[in-house]
């Protein structure tokens, strides 16, 4: 489970994060949704202790990460694939991240057959494409068979194979009772991926519902997040004579 409580994040004049509460529970996948620069990947670290919140306090477990003698046990995320040592193999990669958490070889080898790249496994991860590394950065949040998983666009740069592969994985990492929250741009795969969503807009709460809810008020995911968000787009397509 996480926990958002009064969470407020600033940078100088902006205010990525304004006041945000919000449940993320158990054994469902919840969507992350909001335009451009509505906060998304800024709450993503501020769960993780990658950044630290202006106010308020964000719980994993009922816990600070901070306070996790070994985080990737609890919890796991994908935030940046392209965050890699480019000199080192996928193998080598993995194993350094298991080391600082007690995580044995045996392990490494197992999440790299779960995410089908045991073939590649010694192979440079700099020749690796997007596809290939979104695959890994999965591997390296599973390391920990942690409870809690929190994945930051894995379907940017997929093939169509790789989408449908990413969607039964969040779907039976949910069914075995994980908590997984996963931010995408992408409507009509988050409507067969998810079963509730968060939505932010300019750094606020703006939804928080099942997809069932959102799709009885709206005639689609994406007809409902248009309508949600559109006083909160901050970066839209400037039209003719604009
Ligand atoms: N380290 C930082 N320093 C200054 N401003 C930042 C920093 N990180 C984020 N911001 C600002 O905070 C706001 C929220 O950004 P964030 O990346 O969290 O949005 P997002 O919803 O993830 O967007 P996207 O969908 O484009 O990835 C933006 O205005 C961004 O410019």
């Amino acid at each position: 489970m996480i926990e958002l409580k009064y969470l407020t994040k600033r940078y100088g004049a902006t205010l990525a994060v304004d006041d945000l509460s919000f449940t993320v529970r158990p054994g469902r996948v919840t969507g992350f949704l909001g335009p451009n620069g509505a906060g998304k990947s800024t709450t993503m670290r501020l769960i993780l202790g990658l950044a630290a919140p202006t106010s308020g306090e964000v719980l994993v477990n009922g816990r600070r990460y901070a306070s996790f003698p070994r985080p990737m046990r609890e919890v796991g995320a994908l935030l940046d694939a392209n965050a890699v040592h480019v000199g080192r193999s996928a193998y080598n990669h993995l194993l350094c991240l298991a080391r600082t958490n007690g995580i044995g070889p045996r392990r490494v080898t197992a999440v790299l057959h779960h995410v089908g790249l045991s073939d590649v496994a010694r192979k440079n991860v700099g020749g690796f494409s997007l596809g290939m590394k979104q695959r890994l950065g999965i591997a390296a949040a599973l390391l920990g068979d942690p409870g809690v998983l929190i994945f930051d666009e894995p379907v940017n740069g997929l093939d169509p194979d790789g989408i449908r592969w990413i969607r039964d994985l969040m779907r039976s990492l949910a069914a075995q009772g994980r908590t997984i929250l996963l931010s995408s741009h992408l409507m009509s795969e988050m409507a067969l991926t998810a079963d509730s969503i968060v939505m932010l807009g300019r750094g606020k709460l703006v939804a928080e519902a099942t997809i069932e809810e959102l799709t009885a008020r709206y005639p689609s995911l994406e007809d409902a997040y248009l309508a949600l968000t559109a006083s909160s787009v901050q970066y839209g397509a400037g039209g003719p004579g604009r």
